[in-house]
């Protein structure tokens, strides 16, 4: 599977067309990116990667289309957007289902004939860019439920290409822990021989919601703590990295108390924990561990989500990347 990925990017990159590229979170949608803009003719020109969950929705058109002076109270001087910056080369959507739909319409305006005005400004410029996009969400069922613009989809679903989950990948999962291993061991000057067999049957076992990005954390962290010799399973601690499941016996339990409302109520109060922290786990990945981005997808107060965060007891540092 991951082998036709590769195969279709490679053709899909010569030709100059927009790429929509899908699959969960971690997958190596950005990775694919970049090989598409390395394995096109605008691989001399600049790869600008833009995190759309990430951008302010009252700045989203500064930001992508630059402002000139004088255009709001902070706009001191000319500022190119995101646009000018990729001119000639590639611009990379990342998560471009949380655009918003004022969002939605800029760039659907631009995509269409590449023109833009910066804001502030009396030019129309024109950008010769080639625009790549990846989402880890299901851009029909946003289309079905009218949070995304069918005439955006078809601008930027002119070629697509999924990336298949890590725990799909069979024997891929040890290549790249190999990888990974190789280099993390370089970096910290150990002398470690590979995988034994228990971190082997993990490695192979674990379902790696996370994917790629899980695996390269869990190989780094046993890293660190393996001295000598080959990683054990121990040392990649996955166990404790399983998301929350619903816990049936403690729920039936609590159901089957005598006095069958208070039981509902609070078998009710133990799955709304449960579905908090892994919708909070999930929101927090998908946006590395920023809050602000993540109240922006979650459309709800920073300050809210952070109290929220807390009372779960998960920490948003554990999520960051890089
Ligand atoms: N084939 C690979 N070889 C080496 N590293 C990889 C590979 N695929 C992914 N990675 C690494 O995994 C991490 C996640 O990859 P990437 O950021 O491209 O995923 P993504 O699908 O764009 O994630 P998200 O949806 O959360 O933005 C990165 O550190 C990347 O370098």
């Amino acid at each position: 599977m991951i082998r036709h990925a590769v195969a279709t990017l490679e053709r899909f990159a010569e030709c100059d067309i927009p790429i929509l590229i899908y699959g969960e979170t971690g997958t190596g949608k950005e990775l694919f990116a970049r090989t598409a803009h390395y394995n096109s003719e605008r691989l001399k020109e600049p790869f600008i990667p833009v995190n759309c969950g990430a951008l302010h929705d009252s700045l989203i058109e500064s930001e992508l289309f630059g402002h000139c002076r004088g255009a709001f109270t902070d706009a001191k001087r000319d500022q190119p957007g995101l646009v000018a910056l990729a001119e000639k080369g590639t611009l990379f959507l990342d998560e471009i289902d949380t655009l918003s739909a004022r969002a939605q319409v800029a760039l659907l305006r631009f995509l269409q004939d590449q023109q833009y005005r910066p804001v502030g400004g009396a030019n129309v410029l024109t950008a010769d860019v080639r625009v790549l996009a990846a989402t880890n969400a299901n851009l029909d069922h946003l289309v079905d439920q009218g949070l995304f613009r069918q005439d955006l989809k078809f601008r930027i679903d002119v070629a697509a290409i999924g990336v298949p989950p890590l725990r799909n990948r069979g024997p891929d999962r040890l290549l790249l822990a190999e990888h990974f291993l190789k280099r993390f061991a370089s970096r910290y000057g150990k002398r470690l021989s590979g995988f034994g067999s228990t971190a082997k049957d993990e490695l192979y076992a674990h379902n790696w919601p996370g994917n790629v990005r899980e695996l390269e954390n869990a190989v780094h962290r046993a890293v660190i703590l393996a001295d000598k010799g080959k990683v054990e399973r121990l040392e990649l601690g996955l166990e404790h990295q399983e998301p929350a499941r619903p816990n049936m016996d403690m729920a039936i339990n609590i159901v089957t108390k005598p006095d069958f409302r208070e039981g509902m109520k609070a078998a009710r109060a133990c799955y709304l924990r449960q579905f908090e922290r892994e919708y909070l786990s999930w929101l927090l990945r998908k946006t590395h561990g920023n809050v602000s981005a993540a109240a922006r997808v979650a459309q709800t107060e920073r300050r809210h989500l952070g109290r929220v965060i807390k009372r779960t007891g998960l920490s948003p540092d554990s999520f960051r990347t890089g």
